[in-house]
């Protein structure tokens, strides 16, 4: 992947400004836990289920009866005690949990090759008091979609650009931003996987999301024809999303995959590139001065993609609007894992709106010995769950709790208002 690194007079956030500036130790967020509890007398990590099919839907019936049962909420958010506590990265959390990756580990890989920005008393300036603009980090550069999406879900913020999307989480950990705002998924192009991984790798809580159909155009600079390109540069779900659509306009040149589709029509626009389109958003064209060779080149018109809000702290869940929670488990050994643990939201008529694995980096591989046939090697995945329900609401308490016996780790991401605007496929995106 290219790298379109900004000019130097460039205001979009890097590692060489994060790494540089002081951290500040106020005001560290403890994570997200679910107290364990044995909600149902039982032991932990068994009902007493048996083996036939008939034995477990029984259980599941008597758990769910239970269940609704319940008067107290059974789990807590922030609120839950831990027995191993370890303070990495001066964030309290669990050390069974995934790790934050201390800031002077992250690596030369992701470090560009930009002198240090000094720091200005604006970098310094603290989160904003009542009535003043939140700062909202995203991933790319001006004319980006996730700029566009920053200022869907929040109008007046001030939108800060920057070059990478841990950039973007570290940035509010940093109390540079308020918040930050990040695409989780497409609908042509599926997940955004990194962004995912970073989420458990990171402390932010998800406080809400937005869709944001997504209206993709062709840019290149003005006077050039479509017979003059080589090739055509994006981010690579935009060029995912456009695959079909170039080959449709008969552009079957080199698609080069960069940052953000913004950042390649300012690559376009700074280096006089005239062999070269990019597929970027109509507000990308109008600021980096480049002509509209073709609009709306999306393969499918209702392409959308769905953004995330983090911030430092959770919001108190609520009741009164519909509200989703995001969860992440590993499984714990045993039979119909995750049949057991999806049918805990089903039994309470909780609707499950995404599912996503990943594999388990810690863990990769778990070996299970059979003395005749010898070590099978199953892979350990991490499970995303999105659920209709807010965690205010104690079937979502009792849900997760019941979740808590079939797995060795699990964390709420956020509870946090749906993303309830109407649906217009044919607006812009940008
Ligand atoms: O490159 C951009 O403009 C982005 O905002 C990133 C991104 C993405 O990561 O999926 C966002 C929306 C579109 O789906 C294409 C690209």
């Amino acid at each position: 992947m290219h790298t379109l690194s900004p000019p130097p007079s460039s205001n979009v956030l890097n590692f060489n400004h994060i790494i540089t500036r002081p951290r500040r130790s106020l005001n560290r967020v403890a994570p997200t836990r679910i107290l364990i509890k044995c909600a149902y007398g039982l032991e932990h990590g068994s009902y007493g289920v048996g083996s036939s099919r008939a034995d477990w839907q029984s259980s599941c019936a008597i758990l769910s009866s239970n269940a609704f049962s319940q008067e107290k909420p059974s789990t807590e958010i922030n609120g839950g005690k831990s027995d191993n506590i370890a303070a990495i990265n001066g964030h309290k959390t669990n050390v069974t949990d995934l790790q934050l990756v201390p800031i002077g580990n992250l690596g030369g890989e992701l470090s560009k090759p930009l002198p240090p920005k000094p720091l200005t008393i604006s970098d310094l300036a603290p989160a904003p008091m009542h009535g003043s603009q939140l700062r909202v980090a995203y991933q790319g550069v001006p004319g980006a979609y996730s700029e566009a999406a920053a200022g869907k879900a929040y109008p007046n913020c001030e939108a800060i650009p920057c070059d990478q999307f841990e950039v973007a989480f570290q940035a509010v950990e940093l109390w540079i931003a308020d918040r930050a705002v990040l695409p989780v998924e497409n609908s042509l192009g599926g997940s955004i996987h990194r962004n995912y991984d970073l989420l458990l790798r990171h402390r932010l809580h998800i406080v809400g999301e937005v869709q944001l159909p997504v209206h993709h155009c062709l840019l290149a600079l003005p006077g050039i024809r479509k017979e003059y390109l080589t090739r055509v540069i994006s981010h690579p779900q935009a060029l995912s999303q456009c695959e079909h659509t170039l080959t449709k306009l008969g552009l079957n040149v080199a698609r080069e995959a960069v940052d953000d589709t913004a950042g390649a029509a300012e690559f376009i626009a700074t280096n006089s590139l005239r062999d070269t389109a990019a597929i970027a958003s109509a507000r990308a064209a109008e600021l980096y001065g480049l002509q509209i060779l073709a609009d709306g080149i999306q393969d499918d018109p209702s392409n959308v993609t769905r953004f995330v809000m983090l911030a430092r702290e959770p919001i108190i869940p609520r009741t009164d609007r519909p509200f989703k929670t995001s969860i992440v488990f590993a499984h714990d050994k045993g039979t119909s894992v995750l049949f057991k643990v999806l049918s805990a939201f089903a039994f309470r008529n909780i609707s499950l709106t995404k599912i996503e694995s990943r594999p388990h980096r810690n863990r990769p591989i778990r070996l299970v010995d059979d003395a005749n046939v010898g070590t099978a090697k199953h892979f350990e995945y991490l499970f995303y769950v999105d659920f209709e329900a807010s965690m205010a609401e104690i079937r979502a308490q009792n849900a997760l709790a019941e979740v808590q016996e079939f797995t060795s780790f699990l964390r709420v991401l956020g509870s946090y208002p749906m993303d309830m605007t109407p649906w217009s496929p044919s607006s812009r995106g940008d």
